[in-house]
């Protein structure tokens, strides 16, 4: 449809209106609508270089000005239009420094992300410090701090000497107390940092722990993961606000009395005769009159179902209609509570409010207000897509009692409300008028009341020459440019009335365009840079302390590694060492044990025949008694030495046990505190072991020892001759002694008779007091013959060798133990010490790494705050009122 309406450079509206004449003759565009043609028709080098500045913005491309130099003919509406401009292209480039920030944050945050996964990030606690609390007033929320609150804290005194928290149950652990005792608080975090946290700031609410406790007493993982949370929820927020800048649409909403001429104004600010105009309060529904392009270019009305969430692309939440059954819509409205109207824009984009370049308006023309609607509108107003409120009251009945009570409503929301007092054609005294409203908007609102030249604007809606409805359009035709209002101004004189009636509406058309984009800086940018600046004054401190956690603890691995160095060798030279001593001592013990018991249980063999047994020589009867009691006796005293010996080896085994107790504390550790030796239960054996080994049958010859009884006679020489004859008889008795046999053959050379006389009985004698005597030798001669016996038995059974053997041998197994487990321990401790160093070595090569980046994030974050700072949106761009 609206091709038909432009010129041939298809800009600017061709008005074919019967009644645009008057218009046409107060520009010298012909055939063009005198509105249109504003400026002096030379370009200014100012409005030159503004041009090329527009061009060059992508979001407003370089049709602003229309391409006719015509277009600046007007002082006046050159300057708004030149005012306009530069605060559109001011507003594209604040758009364009915060998309550019959001999209430097993403990566902020997705670096962060990725090193907190890695390297775990500390968040900033602080040790309950009653004082300090008590003295530094807590911020509030950063959310609703101000730019003042912001650089007021960053400007704070450097923060006392706190404890970092978080980690130091964990770094207790891992250190030695000697190590951390020395070593310097790596953290200083002022209460004020860790309480300024607002978008990272973990929400802990356990129990009655102050959340500073409660961070202290998570594990670094467990925050790490919260602080992850926080994260990726900040990232979709981001995200979701560079959608929101990002996004070019705007809502207007035209509310205002019964009656007022909203739909009016509406159509005005179109130039098409749009929604239904009617004496009689018509609109009852909320109208938004959205540009065609948004519906692929149709004109059309979806009117939207009750309690339907609108979507274009599905059908059932709404019914299509022509624009033509629109005011059936508005008026019969049972069926629906607010309808989209898909208009094609006439005017250019230079001069259309909804599409505008920059900025894609949607008008949204609200029923009026009374008590019914009064609610309703004020929590429409309310709602976060509408950027912008704009009032439009009747300058004949001023502000009714809604009226009033809606913008008391709207205010506390949106301190401005654009306001507009229509029908000021109808007033007799403007002045009068005027200051009655104003006086009446200061009580209202006095911010707006203090704009009020940008904000109030008195006009006439329907003065403003509309374009023809399309054929079949909405009825009402030509607009109230034809005269259809213009006829009832009292003071009008005719064209030029109108044509400055034209003019002011111009003038509010700009100072809306401005408010427009203004309230859509504050209304879309302010959260973004708001919500950018938190991000920033977190992630700045969160890498501010982690750049110090890190350097610090790079520093403190990097000299933990500096001593482990020489300890990992002596820990090596060490364990060579230790388990060659340890083995020659186990060696040397074992030789000298062997060697004692062999000494000892030798000469205990050797002299048993020697020792004197306390054992009463019971007389001949009792002589095989005496016997086995003397071998018992033997025995035991062989077996008590075999005790000694163990005893020897016992008291040995102690002080071996005990070296090795000494080089495992020294070398390994405590748990050699542990080592306990019992040596009471090495050589637990039974004591008869040997008596029952040892096999010793006594035998009567065991009763006379030749030997003993040799050695007696040279020492007793008063017996000689009982003992030379005993010497003599008794064995020639027993059929054994040849000097015996000697003795006889001598007595047959004397002669046998006499002889025989005398030496039987001398025999007999002889023989009597020889067994006599060696049967008293018995005591002393038998533990000698025994003594031997035994003697030549144990030396059969190799006794002496088995027995020192046994007695080294289980020393060397006691002795093995400590020293495997001291091997073993040494071999743990080279480990351990190695493994602690890989470990050191992946710390500090993470420490590294993660200084660096925290440095880098440190310096970027602080380079995007500045920026995001520079952004003013409260100071828009000067000379533009
Ligand atoms: N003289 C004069 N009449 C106007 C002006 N603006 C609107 N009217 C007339 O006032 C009547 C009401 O206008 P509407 O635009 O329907 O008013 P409204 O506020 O939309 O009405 P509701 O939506 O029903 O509350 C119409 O007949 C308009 O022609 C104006 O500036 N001057």
């Amino acid at each position: 449809m609206s091709q038909e309406y432009f010129n041939d450079k298809g800009k600017a509206p061709a008005i074919r209106d019967s009644d645009d004449a008057d218009l046409e003759s107060a520009g010298p565009a012909g055939g063009r609508p005198n509105y249109m043609t504003v400026g002096n028709g030379t370009t200014s080098e100012h409005a030159a270089r503004l041009q090329s500045m527009l061009d060059i913005d992508s979001g407003y491309g370089g049709s602003i000005m229309g391409d006719e130099p015509g277009v600046w003919d007007m002082q006046g509406h050159g300057h708004q239009r030149q005012s306009g401009a530069i605060h559109q292209l001011w507003y594209n480039s604040q758009r364009a420094t915060l998309g550019r920030s959001i999209n430097k944050v993403l990566d902020l945050l997705h670096g962060l992300r990725e090193m907190n996964a890695v390297w775990p990030a500390h968040y900033p606690s602080v040790q309950r410090a009653e004082k300090m609390e008590s003295d530094v007033p807590r911020p509030g929320i950063l959310h609703s701090s101000t730019m003042e609150d912001i650089t007021a804290r960053s400007s704070q005194a450097p923060p006392p000497m706190l404890r970092r928290a978080m980690t130091s149950l964990e770094d207790a652990s891992a250190e030695s107390s000697q190590a951390a005792e020395t070593r310097p608080e790596p953290r200083l975090v002022s209460p004020q940092i860790a309480q300024e946290f607002s978008v990272l700031k973990l929400d802990l609410k356990l129990g009655a722990l102050h959340q500073a406790e409660l961070v202290h007493s998570l594990e670094k993982g467990s925050i790490a993961s919260l602080l992850d949370g926080k994260i990726s929820s900040s990232i979709k927020h981001l995200v979701s606000l560079r959608e929101r800048i990002e996004d070019k649409s705007s809502k207007v909403l035209i509310t205002g009395d019964l009656n007022a001429g909203k739909s009016t104004f509406c159509n005005a600010l179109l130039r098409r005769k749009v929604l239904p105009e009617d004496q009689q309060p018509c609109t009852a529904i909320f109208c938004e009159v959205l540009d065609a392009r948004e519906n692929a270019g149709i004109e059309e009305v979806h009117a939207v179902h009750k309690e339907m969430i609108y979507n274009r692309n599905d059908e059932s939440t709404y019914d299509a209609y022509s624009l033509q059954e629109l005011e059936r819509i508005v008026i019969d409205n049972e069926k629906y509570v607010q309808c989209k109207v898909y208009v094609k824009d006439v005017r250019t984009i230079d001069e259309s409010l909804l599409n505008n370049g920059v900025v894609d308006i949607a008008l949204i023309d609200a029923p009026g207000l009374n008590s019914d609607t009064t609610k309703t509108t004020a929590i429409f107003a309310r709602q976060e897509e509408i950027d912008v409120v704009v009032f439009v009251v009747s300058a004949a009945n001023h502000f009714t009692q809604s009226a009033k009570e809606f913008i008391w409503a709207a205010a506390a929301e949106k301190a401005y409300i654009f306001i507009v007092v229509n029908g000021y054609d109808f007033i007799r005294d403007k002045e009068r008028c005027q200051k009655m409203i104003l006086d009446q908007v200061a009580g209202l609102s006095p911010r707006t009341h203090k704009e009020a030249s940008e904000l109030v604007h008195f006009v006439s809606s329907n003065v403003i020459p509309m374009a023809p409805s399309p054929p079949g359009g909405p009825s009402g035709g030509g607009g109230s440019g034809s005269g259809s209002g213009g006829g009832d101004d009292p003071g009008d004189d005719g064209k030029g009335k109108d044509s400055d009636k034209v003019r002011d509406f111009e003038k509010l058309e700009q100072s809306l365009r401005r408010f427009v984009l203004e309230k859509r800086a504050r209304s879309k940018l302010a959260p973004a840079r708001t919500y950018l600046l938190n991000i920033l004054n977190d992630v700045n401190t969160l890498a501010t302390v982690n750049h110090e956690v890190a350097q610090s603890e790079y520093d403190r691995v990097t000299q933990e590694l500096k001593e482990l160095e020489p300890q990992i060798l002596a820990s090596k030279k060490a364990r060579s060492e230790v388990d060659e001593q340890v083995v020659h001592n186990i060696e040397e013990t074992c030789k000298d044990i062997y060697d004692h018991t062999r000494g000892q249980l030798n000469a205990a063999i050797t002299y048993a025949g020697n020792t004197k047994y306390d054992i009463p020589y019971p007389g001949l009867f009792g002589a095989f008694g005496y016997a086995d009691d003397l071998k018992d006796a033997i025995l035991s005293h062989i077996a008590d030495a075999v005790n000694d010996c163990e005893d020897y080896a016992r008291a040995s085994t102690v002080k071996g046990v005990n070296a090795i107790k000494q080089l495992g504390l020294l070398h390994v550790g405590d748990e050699f505190q542990n080592l306990h030796f019992r040596p009471d239960v090495m050589f637990r054996r039974k004591k008869d072991a040997l008596a029952r080994q040892v096999d010793v049958p006594t035998e009567f010859a065991d009763f006379v020892d030749f030997s003993t009884l040799m050695h007696s006679q040279e020492k007793f020489a008063g017996t000689g001759m009982a003992l030379t004859i005993a010497g003599a008889v008794v064995p020639r008795m027993l059929g054994m002694n040849s000097w015996v046999d000697h003795a006889i053959t001598a007595t047959r050379i004397i002669g046998n008779e006499n002889l025989r006389k005398l030496i039987l009985p001398g025999i007999v004698v002889a023989a009597i007091a020889a067994s006599a005597y060696v049967l008293q030798q018995i005591p002393n001669s038998l533990p000698h013959r025994l003594a031997r016996k035994i003697e030549a038995q144990l030396a059969e059974i190799d006794y002496v060798h088995t027995n020192a053997s046994r007695i080294s041998g289980s020393v060397r197994t006691v002795l093995r133990m400590p020293a495997d487990n001291l091997r073993v321990g040494l071999d743990h401790s080279v480990k351990d010490l190695n493994k602690k160093r890989d470990e050191t070595v992946k710390v500090k090569g993470e420490s590294e790494r993660a200084s660096k980046f925290f440095r880098k994030l440190v310096g970027e974050s602080q380079v995007q705050k500045n920026m995001v700072e520079g952004v003013d949106l409260d100071t828009p761009p000067q000379n533009l009122h």
